[in-house]
């Protein structure tokens, strides 16, 4: 499983854009669940996440009888739309077809990619015959359903492989099942918010070298230092939660960017590509006055 260090890593195409080393980040706005069931709210999301320059916004699927645990479904939940169980509450926040209709027009118009992270076969399905979405995402909770895994191989599309809460063996398991020929891998921690100690960003060149294939980040910390140090240790990608406002209602509006946040990222990505340079060394233009003015010998 050991690529080695010296491997070049082929990018993988997503939509007609390269995502690999030495090409631009490719940047993810993650709605998941944060348009609380509202298609207005995502579209609102999928606005800022455009204006902020990001490639694509990423949904969640879910078929909640399927992907709800048995022993949560009927577990009384307080919402803003009443008292509820969970099951029920999971089906009132699920997109379903004409929802995901109105963004794939929605983000075609604007030029954006879209697409999720389905969490059961049937959601592999509907994503790929409903819609021609651009790769498919595997959370890190599904790291082990290798099912799953297979059904989102055989659409042919990319997949985007998450990696928090799993071991190098779970995730070489994961690997063999999908195959690393259209396969970027995502470094992450499962933790929301995720404090720095856990971030491990060296991980990033761990993964690089144990499976020769493009690796990103998909952050859950509060800020933006750590996604911009994962960009300069070589993240191809970096998925970044977001929301209207941290303080809405739902479990992943606290540890997601707000829309100033979001265009702060993107903005500094783009700095960090460009001054990250060729690592050739060379003497710049800009350096030949004050080394006129400076230097006294040679
Ligand atoms: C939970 C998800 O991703 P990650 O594991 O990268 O946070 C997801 O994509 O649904």
């Amino acid at each position: 499983m050991t690529a080695g260090p010296s491997k070049t890593i082929a990018p993988v195409e997503i939509g007609g854009k390269l995502v690999g080393p030495d090409q631009p980040v490719y940047v993810i706005a993650e709605i998941g669940l944060n348009h609380n069931g509202d298609v207005a709210i995502a579209k609102q999301l999928i606005d800022i996440a455009h204006e902020a320059g990001c490639d694509a916004v990423k949904f969640q699927k879910r078929t909640p009888e399927i992907s709800t645990p048995a022993d949560m479904r009927d577990v009384q939940r307080e919402t803003p739309w009443g008292t509820m169980s969970y099951l029920d509450y999971r089906y009132r926040v699920e997109f379903e077809e004409e929802q995901y209709t109105e963004i794939d027009n929605y983000c075609s118009k604007l030029g954006m990619h879209w697409f999720a992270s389905p969490w059961d076969v049937p959601s592999v399905e509907f994503l790929a015959n409903r819609f021609d979405v651009v790769t498919f995402k595997v959370a890190s909770a599904s790291v082990t359903d290798l099912e799953l895994l297979t059904a989102m191989k055989n659409t042919g599309k990319p997949v985007i492989l998450s990696t928090g809460m799993s071991t190098l063996e779970e995730i070489d398991k994961a690997v063999e099942t999908l195959g690393t020929e259209k396969l970027v891998m995502m470094h992450a921690t499962s933790t929301y918010p995720m404090p720095a100690h856990e971030a491990n960003l060296r991980t990033i060149n761990t993964l690089r070298e144990r499976y020769g294939v493009p690796i990103g980040y998909s952050g859950h910390e509060r800020g933006l230092q750590i996604s911009l140090a994962a960009v300069a240790l070589g993240a191809v990608t970096v998925e970044r939660h977001i929301t209207l406002d941290r303080t809405m209602w739902g479990s992943d509006h606290s540890a997601s960017l707000e829309p100033e946040g979001l265009r702060h990222l993107v903005r500094d990505i783009r700095i960090i590509e460009e001054a990250l340079g060729d690592g050739v060394k060379r003497v710049f233009e800009g350096e030949l006055k004050p080394k006129a003015r400076l230097r006294r010998v040679g």
